[in-house]
């Protein structure tokens, strides 16, 4: 019997414009594929050599797609695995101000432009309060990846920069983990959301003249969940983490007009999206023996949720007008790029955990074996 495998799933989504490219660019009436059509200029440049139409197949377009369009599309069955022992990644990847955090954590302005992370803790904790006899547990860490730097979003009083609480990437015998950065435990949605605006609050966000609130960094939302019974004489256990990427923004350094900071920061900020496309690129490669994981700390954290067992979705996100045709050209390859055959994940094994003085989620001591 022969493997059964899965594509990373491509969703790619515009950002709403009322300067769209209709000439150059054709969205598939299926919602599945985009056509790019470029006209060739005498003067020739990066894109203008040669080739001038494009066409690429996707998972699902989302074009004039509200917020919950996109959940219902990109993330509510991933949750929903998770919930079954399925680890799940969502990752998005775009040029700068093209709407990756808003896709992930949405506008504040208004309850309905909340973004994915706010409505998939949702979706946990009343999925959690449906299982009659199943107990779910959360707990939370945001991660930020900055110049080459990981901070602890949840744990500010760290110190940006301070060397004393440097937080690392490492391989234990589960998996990837970033020793130093605190995960916490939630109990319900509120206290969730908490934290999530907590980090948000501590983000690097800086300006540019393509957009007024940009990341500047790679930011890492994972949520831990375990699912066991109610039945306290079965200690029987199901873990799996959902993975929410949002990737600082790609940019030229010549369109946004950085300078100093900024313009170190965009290096680094490029550099390691060359060293994920480049992990992408051997990891669509069946032949491949050896995969870049360590050349960034981006690619090294996220070794299990690219390489392992794992639901993985990316959301693309593009402008519209023809001035951002050729990022979009760029970031449409990686999309198609991403789209490789992986394995079919399977489900965590269920683990025993042995429960101490305190029961369950009381302060209980907690022993794993497989
Ligand atoms: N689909 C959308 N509908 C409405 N507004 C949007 C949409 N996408 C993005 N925006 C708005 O555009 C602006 C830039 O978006 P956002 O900050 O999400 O971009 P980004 O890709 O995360 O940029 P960067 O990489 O620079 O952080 C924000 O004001 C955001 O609210």
């Amino acid at each position: 019997a022969g493997t059964k495998t899965r594509r990373v799933l491509a969703f790619v989504r515009v950002k709403p414009t009322s300067h769209f490219a209709q000439d150059m660019i054709k969205l598939g009436s299926d919602n599945k594929s985009i056509d790019i059509y470029i006209r060739k200029s005498p003067r020739g440049g990066i894109v203008n050599n040669t080739q001038t139409d494009w066409s690429f197949k996707l998972d699902g377009l989302l074009h004039n797609a509200s917020q919950e369009m996109v959940y219902e599309a990109v993330a509510k069955d991933l949750v929903s695995k998770a919930l079954q022992g399925y680890n799940g990644t969502i990752m998005c990847y775009g040029q700068t101000g093209a709407g990756k955090t808003y896709t992930m954590t949405g506008a504040a302005s208004e309850y309905r432009n909340r973004g994915i992370i706010p409505r998939a803790i949702q979706q946990i904790f009343k999925s959690a309060a449906e299982f009659l006899n199943i107990l779910v547990t959360v707990r939370i860490s945001y991660l930020e990846i900055y110049n080459e730097t990981l901070f602890d979003l949840l744990a500010p009083a760290l110190g940006r920069g301070c060397k004393d609480n440097q937080l690392t990437v490492m391989d234990g015998p589960q998996g990837v983990y970033v020793k130093g950065l605190s995960i916490h435990p939630v109990s319900h949605e509120e206290e969730a959301l908490h934290l999530l605006f907590e980090g948000e609050t501590n983000r690097v966000i800086g300006e540019h003249s393509l957009n007024k609130n940009s990341s500047r960094s790679h930011c890492i939302f994972t949520m831990f969940i375990e699912c066991r019974s109610r039945d306290y004489t079965n200690h029987k256990c199901l873990k799996s983490k959902i993975t929410l990427i949002d990737l600082a923004g790609s940019e030229r350094l010549s369109k946004t007009g950085s300078e100093g900071q900024v313009r170190i920061e965009a290096s680094y900020i490029n550099k390691s999206l060359t060293f994920l496309e480049q992990l992408v690129i051997a990891l669509a490669d069946p032949k491949r023996e050896h995969i870049p994981f360590r050349q960034s700390k981006l690619t090294h954290v996220l070794k299990d949720s690219l390489g392992g067992n794992c639901n993985t979705v990316l959301v693309t996100n593009i402008y519209g007008e023809a001035e951002h045709l050729e990022e979009t050209l760029s970031s449409l390859r990686f999309a198609t790029r991403m789209n490789w055959v992986t394995a079919e994940p399977v489900p965590n094994k269920p683990f025993y955990r042995e429960v101490g003085t305190g029961g369950p989620g009381g302060g209980a001591i907690l022993l794993y074996y497989n």
